[in-house]
């Protein structure tokens, strides 16, 4: 099982956000968390990653801890945590980083097919301080993207995306799943999850 959430409570002081969640996903599937806004589908991707720690339950991601040290992280990429870069290093620049980093090589046309996929080939030498939003949604996809990894954990990718782009990012992922990899991701938008072929699990705020 890639990942394996059982029991899941998430309470923030005296609010339960998440009550008794369970979730299984297995090696080379797509699910898609689905639900209304403050249903706790970033919580409960946050709680996958390691980056938060459920108030009550079990999270195992290929058998072992969630964000358990380095190892955790060569399998998993993630958009979860908040982005950040390096100033004066431009687009290509951090894309090459991470390559590089991850033990790839940065001229095998991963990078350039990435940057076709996310329309940033005319943005490889701009700053990511001068990029927007809607631009700077998609360096943070291609740096994520980049790595090689066994799972995906992204929070509504989808967002800030036109349609041509996400549809390119759909069928990436697509692909990515095909190949394999496993995919949790929280969305909003019918049509992507529809492109990736992610299954749904719906969230629910918990009665109180
Ligand atoms: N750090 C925090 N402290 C207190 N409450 C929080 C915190 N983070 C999230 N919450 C609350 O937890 C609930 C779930 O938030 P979460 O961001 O997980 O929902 P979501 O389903 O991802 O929402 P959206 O669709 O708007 O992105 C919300 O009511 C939110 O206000």
């Amino acid at each position: 099982m890639a990942v394996d959430v059982r029991q899941v409570t998430v309470r923030y002081g005296s609010t339960l956000v998440l009550d008794g969640i369970d979730l299984r996903i297995p090696e080379g599937a797509a699910v898609a968390l689905v639900g209304e806004n403050g249903s706790g589908k970033s919580t409960l991707l946050r709680c996958v990653t390691g980056l938060q720690e459920p108030s009550a339950g079990d999270i195992s991601v290929f058998g072992t801890a969630p964000g358990c040290g380095a190892t955790f992280w060569r399998h998993v990429a993630t958009t979860v945590e908040s982005p950040s870069w390096y100033q004066g290093l431009t687009v290509r620049e951090h894309l090459d980083l991470v390559r590089v980093v991850n033990g790839g090589d940065p001229g095998d046309g991963h990078i350039d097919e990435l940057c076709v996929t996310l329309g940033l080939i005319g943005l490889c030498d701009s700053l990511p301080s001068t990029l927007s939003s809607g631009q700077r949604q998609r360096f943070l996809l291609a740096a994520t993207l980049v790595r090689p990894s066994r799972l995906l954990v992204l929070d509504e990718p989808e967002q800030r995306l036109d349609t041509r782009i996400k549809g390119a990012i759909a069928a990436h992922l697509r692909m990515y799943v095909q190949a394999g990899g496993t995919l949790v991701m929280a969305s909003h938008d019918d049509g992507f999850r529809a492109g990736v072929g992610a299954g749904e699990v719906v969230l629910t705020r918990p009665e109180v």
